[in-house]
């Protein structure tokens, strides 16, 4: 049933170059039968890890004119992932074993890529109690991964419980570092770029506080926690102490954290609307070093599509978030420079092991899961917002022309994207 592949001349991770065998959903030993073999030209072609992502917003059940399980996967697959872990800020919210299962559902019935789903900490994201984690860990979609995303658990009292909770089958809790009551009405980061505009600041402060709290009680408790989209320096001091202190915590940081500054929200476009905001330019240098030593452990996408109507509007009306899986190995490329074992280590093996994918984040080699994307490292592209595979198009790329591109994409030895393009 499942078709061979021999991928030729592609470079593994940097390595000399070699041809993969791909048969029966692994990597076959070298040498062997590659008879009826398709054959994939893969000179000048890097062979990665297939990407995982640890933060993503789907959108279904509830916003499918945003994204659907299938058009974000396809986005994925394209952007070179083969595994997305799919936040619980839907329509129902994903907060119990049932919706969870209808997700992981959804996510296999595409087949792009593996949909591992996120499960909410609160009932509703409300903040109030905690929602069903045990039926939702034990549930088909096997949840190990619990956040509040988009929300904060700000209750100290239930954080800790949470914490507690997850400790005894070693899940763990993502949270959106934000103290509500110091962002209130807040449009973008408080700061010098802030008072000129005269918008309401979202203080640095803000999310550190909550990150120093969480460590403090993560490290109590002895349970794990996962630091999504980290935006500041202080961060990432406050992450460093408390590594150095023996705190089971995890970080990640966005693409566009990486890149874009408070500055872009002078033009007033929406599309630099997000939450954490852009911060200034001391903190994306910040950021940059964190993650190239590995105090920020890995690079999440927190892909956040938005339908037009939402996006295109007063800036003080419009949602916050951007689409990022198609364009985060570029900006990652661009930012880190071609350490091909770095960026298999912050974009695939950390992430997938955070998330107890197993599957994934591993080399492409003989008896290994044919899971791994192909690249080109020496491709420029415009990024074309109407082009992309999401539903949405609020890409803050757009008309930036970006290094490297996917080449085609492998899940357990069978392609998602081939020339570049979706294969269904
Ligand atoms: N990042 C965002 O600005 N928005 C996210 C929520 C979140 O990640 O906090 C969304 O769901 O749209
Ligand atoms: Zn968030
Ligand atoms: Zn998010």
């Amino acid at each position: 049933m499942s078709s061979t592949f021999l991928v030729k001349g592609v470079s593994v991770l940097g390595a000399e170059p070699t041809d993969l065998l791909i048969r029966d959903g692994v990597v076959a030993e070298v040498g062997g039968d590659a008879r009826g073999a398709q054959v994939v030209d893969a000179a000048g072609l890097v062979a990665l890890p297939g990407l995982v992502d640890l933060h993503t917003h789907l959108r279904e059940p509830g916003r499918e004119d945003a994204e659907t399980v299938e058009s974000g996967s396809r986005a994925a697959a394209l952007g070179g992932y083969t595994a997305v872990c799919a936040m619980a800020n839907t329509s129902p919210v994903a907060d119990t074993a049932g919706v969870v299962e209808q997700v992981w559902r959804l996510g296999r019935e595409a087949g792009l890529v593996d949909v591992q789903p996120i499960g909410a900490v609160t009932v509703g994201l409300a903040g109030q109690h905690l929602a069903e984690l045990g039926a939702m860990a034990t549930s088909a979609a096997k949840v190990r991964i619990f956040s509040d995303d988009g929300h904060c658990v700000s209750d100290a009292r239930l954080m800790r419980r949470a914490l507690e909770y997850v400790k005894a089958f070693d899940g763990v809790i993502a949270q959106h570092a934000e103290e509500p009551r110091l962002t209130e009405g807040a449009q973008m980061h408080e700061g010098e770029v802030s008072a000129r505009l005269g918008l309401t600041g979202w203080p640095a402060v803000a999310e550190e506080a909550i990150i120093a709290r969480d460590a403090l009680l993560a490290g109590h408790v002895g349970a794990r926690l996962h630091v999504c989209h980290v935006s500041t320096a202080g961060s990432v001091d406050v992450i460093r102490q408390a590594k150095a202190a023996g705190v089971r915590v995890t970080a990640e940081v966005t693409p566009h954290h990486l890149l874009l500054t408070d500055e872009r929200a002078t033009s007033y476009d929406p599309v630099f609307k997000v939450n954490p905001p852009l911060r200034t330019k001391t903190d994306v240098a910040a950021l940059r070093s964190a993650l190239a030593e590995g105090l920020i452990d890995i690079v999440a996408t927190d892909h956040a599509p938005h339908a037009v109507e939402d996006k295109e509007c007063e800036w003080a009306y419009a949602r916050p978030g951007m689409i990022g899986l198609e364009t985060a190995l570029s900006i990652v490329l661009d930012v880190l420079g071609p350490d091909w074992e770095l960026i298999a280590e912050r974009m695939s093996r950390t992430p997938a092991r955070i998330a107890g994918l197993t599957e994934h984040g591993r080399t492409p080699a003989p008896g290994e899961p044919a899971t791994f994307t192909l690249f080109d490292p020496a491709a420029r592209w415009e990024v074309d917002p109407t082009g992309s595979a999401s539903r949405s198009r609020n890409t803050p790329y757009a008309g930036m022309t970006l290094p490297g591109r996917i080449v085609a994409t492998f899940l357990r030895g069978e392609p998602t994207v081939l020339d570049g393009k979706a294969v269904k």
